[in-house]
């Protein structure tokens, strides 16, 4: 920022309301222009704002087109700040004015044109009023259109400044734009906030080729929370703490793409899950962040360190557990060694951070150029399931991530419906009891619903393995029929070698399916055609799949030690689901009866 623009910025945040919107320095439209500033408020409409910095003497001449300006390296030519101002300003109703739900309605006075005023003006933060209308500035800047250095100091009076900038309008007239409008013209003026709404997507927004053409009637757009934190480029380390489905990775992913652009060196994203993983690597590769993003599970991570700096790999023999603390041992010894350089990216972003180990953490923030120093950790501690209970209480200051005072909590659950959610809320009511936390903890955050409603889960007794198999192919031959596409479904399995009775009965009925039963298929699991997905509760972590179904729920909890973890491992199973969930048992114990009440209990209260 230039120091008027920073001036500018302090007083739009000291003396304007909270019910105000301000961006700085953010593409717009479909020109993707950048003004200054954009201010808007659903009661007044919006303003474009351009600053200048200049000193009187330094304007040799101006006009309505442009200005020349004395500058250190001679005379530069520039555009007239108001007319620039003005252009983006027409952009921008043009944009809003093309939807009918921002449009005054035919049969009023000003039928077609935008529901809500607009201006723009010029800030001069280095020249005076006194100054200006000493001069013949006046005829070229409309003096109600310009702020005045004097006009924007700390102690100027608010409604002064307010006034001032709301004086910047041709017409004024009566507005009051309802939240689903707001959201309508963020839609419009920042396409990249748009919530893209395809199979598995995080949301991110459209990729090359498959630009909305048509403007829908219902629009998804990041909430404001989720924009601020999408679009906080600043350096330091960060921590979003976020519930089941609140954006956390559709924010990592936006991030990924908008830093991709600003900076030059490459940015690591890890993750725990090796099919999220892909998935999120086929996703930022389609939208053309292959090349300077690498995503990676944080095993697959070590070893490639491992390798690309010939260092010592260790051999997969004693055991997956064995080789993959072996691995990371053998990465951090590597990094204090020098082996490895320290500092290789120019951010790092860590979802699923409640599954990372601290030593993993301590080693990752190493590996961040000091010159950002842009660290990102997604976190929710309800969803932790590879951790013990003692190994779950540590501040982040004890692992190296700096992040207080640079916290967010996300309550707002997007993905389930209200009933999916109600039901996975009843049912891990005990792991979600909210607890205090310091600013550097860990909380436990309560998920809250956006709303939007579908049908009630279902608990569904079969006599047997072959019975629970025949019934959930009924169901997704049901889910095909009313248009699902087949990567749409999942089926979350405990354990990958329960499924042979499934598999025959997907082949029986020609119903194409792909199994994550290995590494390699893990990562190819969205890669070839539609399919329907059979994965381990574990691997669907971080997923999402309009059709959800879990089987065996009498085989999980059985032993009092698991409890608990099977009931982690359950509410993270049942917030994949985005539209449809259906649980199946055989016996009745284990967690059946829990989840029963559950649905039971969300049926009544929402009778009720
Ligand atoms: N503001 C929003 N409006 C509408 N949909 C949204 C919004 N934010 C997120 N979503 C949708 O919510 C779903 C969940 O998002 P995402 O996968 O990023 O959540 P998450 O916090 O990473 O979840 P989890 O931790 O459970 O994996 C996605 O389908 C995304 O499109």
């Amino acid at each position: 920022m230039t120091s008027g623009e920073r001036r500018l910025s302090e007083r739009l945040e000291q003396k304007l309301e909270d019910d105000y919107l301000c961006w700085y320095d953010v593409p717009l439209g479909p020109q993707q222009r950048q003004p200054d500033f954009v201010v808007f408020h659903p009661a007044r409409g919006f303003v474009v704002l351009e600053v200048k910095d200049w000193k009187l003497d330094s304007i040799r001449s101006i006009d309505r087109a442009s200005v020349e300006l004395l500058t250190a390296l001679g005379i530069k030519r520039v555009s007239n700040p108001m007319s620039q101002a003005r252009v983006y300003a027409l952009e921008v109703v043009d944009a809003l004015e093309r939807d009918p739900a921002l449009r005054n309605p035919v049969d009023t006075p000003y039928a077609g044109r935008l529901i809500m005023p607009y201006g723009f003006g010029v800030v001069l933060s280095s020249i005076t009023r006194k100054q200006f209308e000493a001069t013949d500035l006046g005829q070229v800047l409309e003096p109600h259109k310009v702020i005045c250095q004097d006009e924007m100091t700390d102690s100027a009076d608010a409604e002064d400044f307010q006034s001032r900038i709301w004086g910047m309008f041709s017409h004024v007239f009566a507005c009051k734009l309802s939240l689903p409008q707001i959201e309508r013209v963020r839609w419009h003026l920042f396409p990249e906030l748009r919530v893209s709404s395809g199979q598995g997507q995080f949301g991110l927004f459209d990729g090359p080729g498959h630009k909305t053409l048509e403007i829908p009637d219902l629009i998804k757009v990041m909430d404001i929370q989720q924009e601020m934190l999408a679009r906080s480029l600043g350096d330091g380390h960060r921590v979003i703490h976020g519930v089941a489905g609140s954006g956390k990775t559709m924010i990592l992913g936006y991030r990924c793409l908008y830093l991709a652009r600003a900076l030059r060196k490459p940015i690591l994203v890890l993750c725990f899950n090796v099919t999220l993983a892909a998935r999120l690597r086929e996703l930022l590769a389609e939208r053309g962040a292959a090349e300077q993003v690498s995503v990676c599970s944080f095993h697959e991570w070590c070893r490639d360190m491992l390798r690309t700096y010939h260092a010592n790999i260790p051999r997969n023999s004693g055991g997956y557990a064995a080789y993959t603390a072996e691995l990371v041992a053998q990465t951090i010894a590597s990094v204090e060694r020098g082996q490895i350089p320290r500092g290789q990216y120019g951010a790092v972003m860590i979802d699923e951070g409640h599954d990372f180990e601290p030593e993993w953490f301590q080693l990752v923030v190493q590996m961040v150029d000091p010159n950002s120093n842009s660290v990102l950790v997604l976190y929710d501690d309800a969803q932790s399931i590879y951790k013990q209970e003692k190994q779950r209480k540590f501040s982040f200051a004890s692992v190296g991530i700096q992040a207080q005072g640079r916290t967010t909590i996300l309550k707002l659950n997007y993905r389930n419906t209200l009933e999916i959610l109600s039901v996975a809320k009843a049912f891990a009511d005990e792991l979600l009891n909210p607890q205090e936390s310091d600013d550097d903890g860990a909380p436990i955050v309560a998920p809250e619903s956006a709303g939007r409603r579908g049908p009630l889960p279902e608990l569904v007794q079969c006599k047997d393995d072959w019975a629970e198999a025949r019934f959930i192919v009924e169901r997704i031959r049901d889910e095909v029929a009313q248009g699902r596409a087949l990567s749409d479904i999942a089926v979350l399995v405990q354990h990958m070698s329960d499924h042979r009775p499934l598999i025959t009965r997907l082949e029986e009925c020609g119903i194409p399916y792909l199994c994550a039963d290995s590494q390699s298929r893990k990562r190819a699991l969205f890669e070839s055609a539609p399919s329907v997905k059979i994965v381990t509760v574990y691997s669907s972590k971080g997923l999402e799949f309009g059709a959800t179904f879990i089987p065996r729920l009498d085989a999980y909890g059985v032993t009092h030690d698991k409890i608990d973890a099977d009931a982690r491992l359950l509410y993270v199973g049942m917030t994949r689901a985005t539209q449809r969930l259906v649980m199946l048992h055989q016996a009745e114990g284990g967690m059946v009866g829990r989840v029963r009440e559950s649905i039971n209990g969300v049926s009544d209260a929402l009778a009720a």
